[in-house]
């Protein structure tokens, strides 16, 4: 589905991105993991095309993708930030936007709008104010309209680290179910290796801009790898899973 070569990507004399080769087959998770500061939020701006790279390739869908990326292309991705960014408008037209600007028809866009909000246990909210919701709420509103566009690949920017405990847990209970139902693939980033244990089958550690372990959530906490790796997970490698 997705896949990255040797990227790299330098701001000024700073390399942030050092020779990143990236694979994400169709309905896999990946999560992706690291100290603050390692490139994990830029990985995901490079790989959603937000950002170009300074070097390498990037291929979607078997497609070299170059410097001028198609429309059409961008609409078949979807992220959702830490910040859910909604539309000062109800919660039904923010789930709805990014099916309007695809030019879906009414029917079309008020059966998804209703099928995502159920998904998400958000349809009693749907004529609410989108500005009157609590933290949590508000992230399912900004899960349910990425996931109304049906993208072929969602990356998700530590979604949960503003919410509390409990309503992370039951968030992530909904969206591990949605992703097993929409066979959806996905790349997430969180501080807490639990999320990624939960979410994804395979974890990729950063550290410095570069990729310093690949394997399962499970394999990484319950096998050695680099030095660096393990004093990242050292917390996580002692906790009960
Ligand atoms: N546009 C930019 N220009 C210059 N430096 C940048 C830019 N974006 C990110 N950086 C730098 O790149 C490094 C990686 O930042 P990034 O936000 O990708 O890390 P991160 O792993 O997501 O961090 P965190 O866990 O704290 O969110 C940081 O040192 C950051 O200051």
């Amino acid at each position: 589905m997705l896949k990255a070569k040797n990227l790299c990507w330098q701001q000024g004399n700073k390399k942030i991105l050092d020779n990143i080769d990236f694979s994400l087959l169709k309905g896999e998770v990946i999560g992706l993991v690291g100290p603050n500061g390692s490139g994990k939020s830029s990985l995901l701006k490079v790989l959603s095309f937000l950002e170009k790279p300074t070097a390498g390739e990037i291929l979607f869908q078997n497609k070299v993708i170059g410097s001028n990326i198609s429309l059409d292309i961008r609409r078949k991705i979807a992220i959702v930030f830490q910040d859910p960014l909604l539309l000062n408008t109800t919660v039904y037209e923010n789930v709805a936007s990014g099916l309007k600007i695809r030019g879906k028809s009414k029917k079309e866009i008020s059966d998804k709008v209703d099928r995502w909000l159920t998904s998400f246990g958000i349809f009693h909210l749907k004529n609410q104010k989108a500005r009157l919701l609590s933290g949590g709420e508000s992230q399912r509103v900004s899960l349910a309209r990425a996931f109304a566009i049906e993208p072929d690949v969602i990356f998700l920017d530590e979604p949960f680290s503003a919410l509390d405990v409990p309503t992370k847990e039951l968030l992530i209970d909904d969206i591990n179910k949605i992703i097993k139902d929409t066979n959806t693939t996905a790349v997430v980033v969180s501080h807490d290796f639990r999320d990624i244990f939960r979410l994804a089958s395979k974890a990729m550690v950063l550290i410095n801009g570069r990729v310093e372990a690949v394997d399962t959530p499970f394999n990484l906490i319950n096998k050695s790898t680099t030095a660096e790796v393990d004093r990242f997970l050292i917390h996580w490698k002692n906790l009960d899973f």
